[in-house]
């Protein structure tokens, strides 16, 4: 589905990584974690085409990511959700259409409004729905940063930190939305710092751990 063969990226001059591989096999459910700095978000960048790697082949649904052309890259975009670290929402447009704006952008908004209502009350913010998003808590953000990512129904979700500034309790009602996507059949990748979170996530789901650290990428193991 996704796959990072002996990859290597830099910015400008500095090498942040190099041999990378990876594989995130349908209906997989993977954890990157590793320090700040490592190259967590970057990674993540390469596996749904924001970046390109300087060297080595990133195959995004068995196409190389660097012979996309443009219509190409659009509708593999379409096939992964993106969680971004900041979430990134428009703050002068209500929940509810900062949720629709992938649909809204790909002209599909009419078709899918009764979704939109389902998604929002899957995340719990049907309440929240007409607020803006400087009136949400960081949770719900989060929640609703999720909602936006799978709202064209993408194969793989990608989550860079979706619990970052949260609570405990907040956190593990993101990861349980995570899972049920997970049994959904949805390809999960979740960038995070929060050993607790994967500890959390071992007894309810078959999930692999890795660590970059040292700009190598590792399987991590007897610490979790
Ligand atoms: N656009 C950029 N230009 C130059 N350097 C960058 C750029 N983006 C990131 N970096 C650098 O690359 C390194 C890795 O950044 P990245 O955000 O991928 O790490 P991370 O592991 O996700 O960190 P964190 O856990 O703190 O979010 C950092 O040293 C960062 O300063």
């Amino acid at each position: 589905m996704i796959e990072l063969e002996d990859v290597a990226y830099s910015y400008g001059g500095a090498e942040l990584f190099s041999g990378l591989s990876l594989k995130l096999a349908p209906g997989s459910f993977h954890f990157l974690t590793g320090p700040s700095g490592a190259g967590k978000t970057t990674l993540l960048k390469l596996c749904y085409g924001e970046l390109l790697a300087t060297s080595g082949h990133v195959m995004l649904f068995e196409q190389d990511a660097a012979r996309l052309d443009r219509d190409q890259v659009a509708m593999m975009r379409r096939r992964i959700g993106v969680v971004h670290q900041d979430c990134q929402f428009l703050d002068h447009l209500t929940m509810r259409d900062n949720v629709a704006l992938p649909l809204t952008v790909s002209g599909r908004s009419s078709a899918f409004s009764a979704d939109l209502d389902d998604l929002l009350a899957w995340v719990g913010l049907r309440r929240q729905a007409d607020q803006l998003p400087p009136q949400l808590s960081g949770g719900e953000r989060q929640r609703a940063a999720l909602a936006r990512a799978v709202i064209m129904s993408p194969d793989v979700i990608i989550a860079d930190e979706p619990t970052g500034n949260i609570d405990w309790e907040m956190s593990q009602r993101l990861l349980s939305l995570l899972i049920e996507l997970n049994k959904m059949g949805k390809t999960i990748l979740v960038a995070t710092h929060d050993l607790n979170l994967i500890r959390a996530a071992k007894s309810q789901v078959s999930s692999r751990v890795l660590r970059l650290k040292d700009r190598q990428l590792q399987q991590a193991g007897a610490e979790l």
